[in-house]
């Protein structure tokens, strides 16, 4: 059997002077990109956060691609983030006083890996972003900085790739634009997507989804 990209166990979380929340069991093979479905205030971004090793569970069990990541210290940690994860925030946190191309061999070089100028030029190009990679994050359009922050989180080709709301506030066409986009980013680096969101009009490219309540 293959490892699974994402599993966990009685996952919940509490923050101070609130109910705990309580997460149900999450299993995701390789491939099978996945869909958070749930109102909001009903844990969505607590459990990305979770699942990514920014906050630990109150109680359970996170394990991704097999490790555990309980056992792991805050450090080691990170360096697992950044090897294994990428993250898609919905604002785009480049470093202002670098161009695009200077912030993604930065997160090339920060998880290790050696700086592969190639592979940053395919994905500028795929993103349709080869023509500003001088630019400097001022010099980005909204649409431009969105598309920047894929091509970040992606560059390290993560098992994991993971987003919060990536359609919040736009249209219809821009909603499968985007879709679109991220599911055939995610196959070509062999990332497995896990996005959140409170829209349900984009269930149906998904192969799983969860509920939460
Ligand atoms: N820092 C915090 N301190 C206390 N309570 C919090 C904090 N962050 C979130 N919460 C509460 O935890 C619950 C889950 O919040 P969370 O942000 O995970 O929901 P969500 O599903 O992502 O919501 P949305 O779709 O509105 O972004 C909410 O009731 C929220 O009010």
């Amino acid at each position: 059997m293959n490892t699974p990209i994402v599993s966990t166990t009685q996952l919940s979380f509490q923050y101070p002077n609130s109910a705990p929340i309580e997460f149900p069991d999450i299993y995701i093979e390789k491939g099978q990109h996945t869909l958070l479905l749930g109102d909001s205030g009903s844990g969505k971004t607590t459990l990305l956060n979770i699942l990514g090793g920014l906050s630990r569970p109150e109680t359970g069990q996170v394990n991704i691609y097999g490790q555990n990541l309980s056992l792991l210290s805050t450090s080691k940690l990170d360096q697992f983030r950044s090897q294994y994860i990428g993250f898609i925030f919905q604002e785009a946190h480049l470093l202002k006083n670098l161009t695009l191309v200077e912030n993604i061999k930065l997160a090339q070089s920060l998880s290790g890996k050696k700086v592969d100028v190639s592979t940053i030029e395919l994905i500028l190009k795929q993103l349709q972003l080869d023509q500003k990679s001088n630019a400097y994050p001022n010099e980005l359009s909204r649409g431009q900085l969105q598309r920047a922050a894929i091509a970040r989180s992606i560059i390290n080709k993560p098992a994991l790739l993971i987003a919060d709301e990536p359609t919040a506030a736009l249209d219809d066409n821009n909603t499968h634009r985007v879709l679109e986009l991220l599911l055939s980013i995610a196959e070509t680096a062999g990332s497995t997507l896990l996005i959140t969101t409170h829209d349900k009009r984009i269930k149906e490219q998904f192969s799983k989804m969860y509920l939460l309540k």
